[in-house]
């Protein structure tokens, strides 16, 4: 009989997520039985998506939702022999046993030199929703420029390479000059710490001076705002998240750029629905995009990245076959890279793994 350890939503959050929200138990697992397998945690993530998830999907005292890479230890699933290894949706706990249905298998022939971790990285989950954001959404194209916001998180950075790879130019924003570093070696064009800058709306004017033809949007809030006027006639938004907002106890209200004249330049403000409770019932104020999307014939769409869910696997080894490239060198001189922070820490070390654990970047 195994203990596994699973760390549970005590309490809903209230704004930024606090260590006194999470609760660590200990449950026993049952024996598999024929068709199943036990799971042992190799690799936990933490993703923006638990915040707003966490409020439509889960009650208190559930264990928290999460994918991990997990090692098969037991089985009586052939699909599944001991040794693979699986990417598993059963949250933040150190073992698990389950029948397979809902498992990944991580790719074959994973090679030695690329970190396991990165199939919760640049070849999972985040990698899949930069290519289907870039492909299926803004449709980009060679010679076209780009700008991504949170760039040098899990997305963005893989967003920011696939466009480079695809011939484009790009612009990127990121919270520290160490990220911005980072951005450039990647081979991102232009990139500025958006919080240093003295105004956004300029640096983003001089990154791209005839503006964005696309933007992949993982900010939302007022960063959106200011982009809105600088998009390119025809341009395409591809809005993948809205990190600044998930933690908001009361809506963001929506002035943002300095005004300047004319219609197309000045955000306006206002309520869009009667309040109820939950993320998406929130009222939330302007600026109202309509007038930019209109006269500027702009595309804007949301999405989640399981909607391609039918393409995972075949996307999955494109993303591996670029990051292959880069390392035999044999790819175009940008090929993808895995932007790798591992936090080294035990289950135990949840939810706060930057305090408890290890750093490593590569
Ligand atoms: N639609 C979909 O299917 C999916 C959507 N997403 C969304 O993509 C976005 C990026 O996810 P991912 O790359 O995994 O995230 P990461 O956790 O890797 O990076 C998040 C980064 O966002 C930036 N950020 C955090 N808070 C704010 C804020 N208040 N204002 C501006 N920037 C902020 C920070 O970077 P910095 O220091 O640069 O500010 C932070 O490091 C998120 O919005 C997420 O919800 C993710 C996966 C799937
Ligand atoms: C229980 C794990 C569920 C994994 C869901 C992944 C959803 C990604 C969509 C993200 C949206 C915004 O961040």
């Amino acid at each position: 009989m195994v203990v596994s350890k699973a760390w549970t939503l005590h309490q809903h959050f209230q704004g930024f997520p606090k260590a006194s929200d999470f609760h660590l138990r200990e449950e026993t697992l049952p024996q598999p039985r024929d068709g199943q397998v036990l799971l042992e945690a190799v690799f936990l993530s933490v993703d923006p998506y638990m915040r707003p998830y966490s409020q439509t999907m889960m009650k208190e005292g559930d264990v928290m939702i999460g994918s991990q890479v997990a090692k098969v230890i037991q089985s009586y699933n052939p699909s599944f022999p001991v040794g693979c290894h699986v990417v598993s949706d059963c949250g933040w706990r150190s073992h698990w046993v389950c029948d397979g249905a809902e498992l990944t298998p991580v790719l074959p022939d994973w090679p030695q030199d690329i970190p396991l971790s990165l199939a919760l990285g640049a070849i999972g989950m985040p990698g899949l929703t930069a290519l289907y954001g870039l492909e299926e959404v803004c449709e980009i194209k060679k010679g076209e420029t780009l700008l991504v916001n949170a760039a040098a998180g899990a997305v963005g950075s893989v967003v920011g390479q696939i466009a480079k790879i695809k011939g484009c130019r790009v612009v990127g924003c990121a919270g520290t000059d160490t990220k911005v570093s980072y951005l450039k070696q990647l081979g991102f064009d232009q990139v500025f710490n958006y919080k240093t800058v003295t105004s956004l709306e300029e640096s983003l004017r001089e990154a791209a001076p005839h503006g964005y033809d696309c933007y992949f949007e993982n900010v939302g809030g007022k960063f959106s705002s200011v982009v809105m006027p600088q998009m390119r006639e025809y341009g395409r938004i591809a809005v993948c998240g809205s990190i600044s907002m998930y933690n908001d106890t009361t809506p963001q209200t929506g002035i943002l750029s300095t005004p300047q004249t004319g219609k197309l330049s000045t955000p306006q403000t206002g309520i869009l629905s009667t309040p109820q409770t939950g993320l998406l019932s929130t009222p939330q104020t302007g600026p109202y995009v309509h007038t930019y999307m209109i006269f500027k014939q702009l595309r804007m769409e949301g999405f989640l990245c399981a909607r391609w869910k039918h393409k995972h696997q075949q996307s999955l080894r494109r993303l591996m076959a670029w990051m292959t490239e880069h390392i035999t060198g044999t790819g175009p001189t940008t090929s993808l890279r895995g932007p790798h922070l591992v936090i080294t820490a035990t289950v135990s070390g949840m939810p706060d793994p930057v305090k408890t654990g290890t750093r490593t970047h590569t």
